[in-house]
C-alpha cells in the first residue's frame, strides 16, 4: 500500500509550524525587563546559572534570579557580575546581569561542540581529597595535581578517613605525603568523623573560594558537610529535582562555608581531573620536572629511556621521587590507552 498523501493545507500547516518552532527556539525565552524600571547598578556573585537565567547573590546576601544581557558571552558559577534590580517585582525575574568582572582563574572540561566548557570562575584552592577507603594511591593523587596545575589554581592535599588508620599506616601514609609537602603542596590529615584536623581545614577555606575533587568514596562530602553551617544543606541541594528541572543536579553551585570561605560543587566540579589531558601538559604538571623541560637532547624526548633525557638524569642524581617519576609514566601510558581505545570506538563506529 502506497503513503497516503498529503494535501496541499496539511503541508502548509507543518511548514507553519515548523517555522514556529524554530522561531520559538531563536527568540531568548526571557522576560525582558525595562531598563527604566531597573535600579542603579550593583555587584554580586553567580550561585548558579540554569540556561538562560542565573542566581546572583547581592552584597545583602539576597539572592536573586536574573536575565543575562545577550552581549554577556560566558557566564558561570563563581563569576563577579554587574547587576541592575528591577525596582519593582513583577516576575519571578528579579535582575539583569549587565557585565560580567575578568576570571582570576576557570575550571574547564572538554566539550563535544565548544571544544572546551567553562564550568566554574574565580576559583582560588582546590582541595584533593583522598582516604584509605577507597584504597591511598600516589597515582591519583598526582594525576589530580597535575590537573590542578594546569589550571593555575593551587591545589592541597586532604588525606581523609585517618580514624581508621592504625599507627604504622599512618606512618607510612605520612611517609608517602612528605614527598608532597617537599614539593610545596600543603598536606592536610583529617577525620570528618571524628572531626580531628577539620578545624585547620576551615582555617584554609576562610575568605577563598574552594573545590573538593577526588574519588568517589573518599568522604569529599562527609567533609563538605562537617565544614557546613547547615549540616543538611549539601546533600539537600544536590538531590533537589524539581521546579528547575534537571539542571539543579548538574549544575555547579556555589555554598557558603562556616566560615567567610565558599564552596563550588558539582559532580561535573568533582571529576574534572578524570577528564582527557594533553600529554605535553602531563610532564609540566610535575612541578620538579619544570626545570629539565626542554633540556632533554631530543625535542620528542618521551622521557622513558630515550638517550639523553634530562629528566632521567635528574631522576638517577636523586633530584626527582622514583614513585613520582613512575606515576608520570603511568599516567601518560593511560592517555595512550585511553588515545587507542577513542581511535578504536571510532574505527568501529564507521
Ligand atoms: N571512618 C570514616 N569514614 C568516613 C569518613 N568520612 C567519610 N566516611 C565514610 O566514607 C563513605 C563515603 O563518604 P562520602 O562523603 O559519601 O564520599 P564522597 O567522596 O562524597 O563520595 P561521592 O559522593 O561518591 O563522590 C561514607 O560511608 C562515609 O560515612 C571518615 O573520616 N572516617
Ligand atoms: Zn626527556
Amino acid at each position: 500500500m502506497s503513503k497516503k498523501k498529503l494535501s496541499k493545507g496539511q503541508l502548509r500547516r507543518m511548514r507553519a509550524n515548523h517555522q514556529k518552532r524554530l522561531q520559538r527556539k531563536n527568540e531568548a525565552p526571557e522576560v525582558e525587563l525595562e531598563n527604566d524600571s531597573l535600579g542603579p547598578e550593583q555587584t554580586g556573585r553567580v550561585i548558579s546559572r540554569f540556561g538562560q537565567h542565573v542566581d546572583i547573590e547581592i552584597d545583602t546576601a539576597e539572592v536573586i534570579r536574573c536575565n543575562i544581557r545577550r552581549t554577556i558571552q560566558s557566564l558561570v558559577t563563581g563569576d563577579n557580575v554587574i547587576v541592575r534590580i528591577a525596582q519593582e517585582q513583577t516576575s519571578t525575574i528579579a535582575g539583569v546581569v549587565e557585565a560580567v568582572e575578568p576570571r582570576t582563574s576557570s575550571l574547564t572540561r572538554p566539550d563535544l561542540y565548544d571544544g572546551v566548557k567553562i564550568i566554574a570562575a574565580n576559583i582560588d584552592q582546590i582541595l584533593i581529597v583522598t582516604s584509605v577507603v577507597p584504597a591511598f594511591s600516589t597515582q591519583i593523587i598526582d594525576r589530580y595535581l597535575v590537573a590542578a596545575e594546569d589550571t593555575g589554581i593551587k591545589p592541597v592535599i586532604v588525606l581523609n578517613k585517618v580514624d581508621l588508620l592504625d599507627e604504622e599506616t599512618r606512618e607510612l601514609l605520612t611517609e608517602a605525603l612528605d614527598v608532597y609537602q617537599k614539593l610545596g603542596y600543603q598536606v592536610f590529615e583529617v577525620s570528618s568523623q571524628t572531626a580531628e584536623g577539620v578545624e585547620r581545614v576551615k582555617q584554609l577555606l576562610d575568605d577563598k573560594t574552594s573545590i573538593f575533587v577526588g574519588q568517589s568514596g573518599v568522604g569529599k562530602s562527609s567533609l563538605i558537610n562537617a565544614l557546613m553551617p547547615d549540616a543538611d544543606l549539601l546533600t539537600g541541594e544536590v538531590s533537589e529535582n524539581s521546579g528547575l528541572g534537571q539542571h539543579t543536579t548538574t549544575a555547579a553551585k556555589l555554598l557558603h562555608l562556616e566560615g567567610s570561605g565558599d564552596l563550588i560543587d558539582s559532580p561535573g566540579v568533582r571529576e574534572f581531573a578524570l577528564w582527557h589531558l594533553p600529554p605535553e601538559k602531563v610532564a609540566w604538571g610535575f612541578v620538579e620536572f619544570r626545570d629539565y623541560l626542554g633540556t632533554c637532547k631530543f625535542r620528542d624526548c618521551k622521557h622513558l629511556d630515550d638517550p639523553g633525557c634530562a629528566l632521567q638524569v635528574a631522576f638517577e642524581e636523586g633530584k626527582i621521587d622514583e614513585e613520582r617519576f613512575d606515576n608520570f609514566h603511568r599516567i601518560i601510558a593511560s592517555l595512550d590507552e585511553q588515545r587507542h581505545a577513542r581511535q578504536f570506538r571510532s574505527g568501529s563506529d564507521e
